[in-house]
C-alpha cells in the first residue's frame, strides 16, 4: 500500500504541475480569514490510510476519479458558469447572451423552441402557437448567424440543447464559425444529442431508435476527425430526475444510456478511444445535499470502471466522466418564489462539492415562467458567490474522508451497479427503453415521492407547510405574440432569396446518402445547411427515409 500510495501521489504532483502550465492557480496563496493556509489537497493521515484508499478514491485527476477529473480542480479554474437561455427571436436571445456574458457568465447555453427541437419550421402547421415559446426559434443558417452575432466562437464555448436535429444545429454552428473565420477544429461546445432519454423522459424525438443511433454515431465519427474539441453528446440524467426518478435511478439510467451509445459506436466500427474522450454528461442537483454530492462522486467512479473494464479504453481521457449540472427545476415552488434562491444555492453547492465542470443555476421564477433579466442575474450571482466568497473552491474535493459522504458514495455505487446489471440482462438500454422498463421505474418513484408530500412525511417549505396567502407574482417575462408572425415571414423570405435549385440538389444528395447505412450523413447535412436549407426541410428528408417514432 505504502509504495502504491507514494507512486500515485508523485504521479498526481506531476500532473498538477503540467495542468498548471495551462491554468495557473487563481491566487499565489489560499488563506482563510484567520490567515490559515489552505492546501490544494487534503489526504488521510498515514495511520488512518485504509487499504482501499487508492482503489476507491485515489488522487484527483487519477483513476477512478472519485475526487475529481482535474488534478487541481477549481484552484486553477472554476467550473464554467453556463446559464441556459433562449426565447423569442434570434435577435432577442442574442441580446440576453450578451447581457449574461457582460455579467460574468463564462459559457453559453442555447434553449431552442419546441418546433426547432422536433424539426419543424416556424411556418409549419405543427409549429403553430409554439414559436419562440420555450426557447429561441431557429429555422435556417440566417437565424443562427443572428443568434451568434458578435460572439467570438474561438473564445466562448456553447452548449446547444438539441437532440433529434442535433446534427443540423451543429452544422449551422460550424457554418457560422467559418463565416467568422474560425475553423471547425477550433470551436468548443456541446450538443445534447441524447435521444434515449428523449424516449424515456423528455419527449422531443423524431425518428425511431435505430436511425437515431446512426445519426449519433455519425456525429461521433465526424467530430473525432473534423471538430475535435466539440463534446458530441451530453448524456442526460437531468430529465430523468425531473420526471421523478431517485438519485440512484438518475445515475443508473444515464450511465446505462451512456453504455448503449458507446456500444453503438463501437459496433459501427469506431475505436473507443477515438470518440470516448468527447462524451459528456448532464446531471440534476436536488435538495438532499449530501446525497447529491455523493451521487456525483459515485457517478465518476462507476463510469471510469465501465470504460476501463467493459470497453477496455486506454486513453485516460476516455475514463473521465465530465458533467454539467443544473439545479432541480422540479424542486422550485410557485409559492413564495424568493425561497427558490435559497434552494438553488444549496443545490449548486452540492454540485460544486461534487466536482461539476459546468453549472446552470435556476432562476427563482422558473416555476412560473421564463426568467426575467433580474432573476437570471441573481441566479448567476449565486454561482459567483459560491465561487468567490465561500472558499469551497480553494481545495480539491473537501468532502472526501467524511464517514457519511464516503459511505453514501459507496452505497449509491452499489445500487447503481445493480440497475446497470439488470438493464444489461434485458439486452441493454435501447431494449429497456423500448420495453418501457425505465419509464415504469421512474413513474413508480415519482408516485412514491408524491405520496410522501401529500402525507407530509416530506415537508416542502411554502407548499405543504409554512404557507402564505399570496398573489401570483406579476413581473413575469412574456413572449410577444407578434413574434410568431415575424418568424414565419422571416423563414419565407429566406426561402425566396436563396438558390432554390442548389437547395434541392443538396437535399436530394442527403436523401440518397440516408438510404445507405454505411454513409456518414454529416457532410451532406453541412452542405444543405450552407445552402440555407431549413431545419424543417432537412428533418423532413430524414423523416421520409427513417420514419417517425410513435412511442413505447
Ligand atoms: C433542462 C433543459 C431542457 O430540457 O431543455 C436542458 O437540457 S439544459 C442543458 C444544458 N446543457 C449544458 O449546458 C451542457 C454543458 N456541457 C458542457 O459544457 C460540457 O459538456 C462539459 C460538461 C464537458 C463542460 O465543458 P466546459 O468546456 O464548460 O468545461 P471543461 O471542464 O471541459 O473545461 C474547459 C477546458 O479547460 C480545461 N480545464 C478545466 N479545468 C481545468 C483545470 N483545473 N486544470 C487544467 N485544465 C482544466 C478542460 O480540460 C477543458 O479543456 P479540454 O477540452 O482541452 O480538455
Amino acid at each position: 500500500m505504502g509504495k502504491q500510495y507514494d507512486e500515485a501521489k508523485q504521479a498526481w504532483q506531476q500532473k498538477l504541475t503540467k495542468a498548471q502550465e495551462r491554468f495557473p492557480e487563481r491566487k499565489d496563496s489560499f488563506v482563510n480569514s484567520s490567515e490559515l493556509e489552505i492546501d490544494a489537497l487534503y489526504l488521510p493521515k498515514q495511520e488512518a490510510l485504509e487499504e482501499d484508499y487508492i482503489e476507491k478514491l485515489g488522487f484527483p485527476g487519477q483513476y477512478p476519479y472519485t475526487r475529481g477529473i482535474q488534478p487541481g480542480m477549481y484552484r486553477s479554474r472554476f467550473w464554467t458558469m453556463r446559464q441556459y437561455a433562449g426565447f423569442g427571436s434570434a435577435k432577442e436571445t442574442n441580446n440576453r447572451f450578451r447581457y449574461l456574458l457582460d455579467q460574468g457568465q463564462t459559457g453559453l447555453s442555447v434553449a431552442f423552441d419546441l418546433p426547432t427541437q422536433i424539426g419543424y419550421d416556424s411556418d409549419d402547421p405543427m409549429a403553430e402557437g409554439e414559436v419562440g415559446k420555450v426557447g429561441v426559434a431557429i429555422d435556417s443558417l440566417e437565424d443562427m448567424e443572428t443568434l451568434l452575432e458578435g460572439i467570438p466562437l474561438d473564445k466562448v464555448s456553447t452548449s446547444m440543447t438539441i437532440n433529434a436535429p442535433a446534427s443540423v444545429l451543429l452544422c449551422m454552428y460550424i457554418a457560422v464559425a467559418e463565416k467568422q473565420g474560425v475553423p471547425k477544429e477550433k470551436i468548443t461546445g456541446t450538443i445534447q444529442n441524447d435521444i434515449l432519454k428523449e424516449y424515456i423522459a423528455r419527449g422531443t424525438y423524431i425518428y425511431p431508435p435505430k436511425p437515431s443511433m446512426r445519426l449519433i454515431t455519425n456525429i461521433f465519427e465526424y467530430c473525432a476527425k473534423e471538430v475535435p474539441k466539440f463534446n458530441t453528446i451530453s448524456v442526460s440524467g437531468y430529465h430523468i430526475r425531473e420526471a421523478g426518478s431517485t438519485a440512484v435511478q438518475e445515475v443508473a439510467f444515464t450511465l446505462a444510456n451512456g453504455i448503449a451509445y458507446v456500444k453503438a459506436a463501437i459496433e459501427s466500427g469506431l475505436d473507443v478511444d477515438q470518440f470516448a474522450p468527447r462524451l459528456a454528461f448532464f446531471f440534476n442537483a436536488h435538495n438532499n445535499f449530501f446525497e447529491e454530492a455523493a451521487k456525483f462522486r459515485a457517478a465518476r467512479r462507476i463510469w471510469a470502471k465501465i470504460m476501463k473494464e467493459k470497453f477496455n479504453a486506454k486513453d485516460e481521457k476516455s475514463l473521465r466522466l465530465r458533467f454539467h449540472t443544473q439545479t432541480g427545476g422540479s424542486t422550485l415552488t410557485a409559492q413564495q418564489p424568493d425561497n427558490n434562491i435559497v434552494r438553488v444555492a444549496l443545490q449548486a453547492l452540492s454540485a460544486v462539492l461534487g466536482g461539476t465542470q459546468s453549472l446552470h443555476t435556476n432562476s427563482r421564477d422558473e416555476a412560473l415562467a421564463l426568467p426575467t433579466e433580474e432573476s437570471a442575474r441573481i441566479a448567476l450571482r449565486t454561482q459567483q458567490i459560491i465561487a468567490h466568497e465561500s472558499g469551497v473552491a480553494d481545495t480539491v474535493d473537501p468532502l472526501a474522508g467524511s464517514y457519511f459522504i464516503e459511505d453514501m458514495t459507496d452505497q449509491i455505487e452499489k445500487e447503481v451497479w445493480a440497475y446497470i446489471d439488470r438493464i444489461d440482462e434485458m439486452g441493454g438500454a435501447v431494449q429497456a427503453v423500448e420495453d418501457g422498463y425505465m419509464q415504469r421505474e421512474i413513474h413508480q418513484a415519482a408516485y412514491e415521492a408524491q405520496k410522501r408530500i401529500e402525507s407530509k412525511e416530506d415537508i416542502i417549505v411554502g407548499l405543504n407547510e409554512f404557507q402564505l396567502e399570496e398573489e401570483l407574482q406579476a413581473d413575469l417575462l412574456k413572449v410577444d405574440e407578434q413574434l410568431e408572425k415575424n418568424q414565419v415571414k422571416q423563414v419565407q423570405k429566406v426561402r425566396s432569396n436563396r438558390n432554390q435549385s442548389e437547395v434541392e440538389d443538396k437535399l436530394d444528395a442527403l436523401k440518397q446518402a440516408a438510404k445507405d447505412d454505411h454513409v456518414n450523413l454529416m457532410p451532406f447535412i453541412l452542405d444543405a445547411v450552407r445552402s440555407y436549407a431549413t431545419v424543417g426541410e432537412i428533418c423532413n428528408v430524414l423523416r421520409d427515409e427513417f420514419g417517425e417514432f410513435t412511442g413505447a
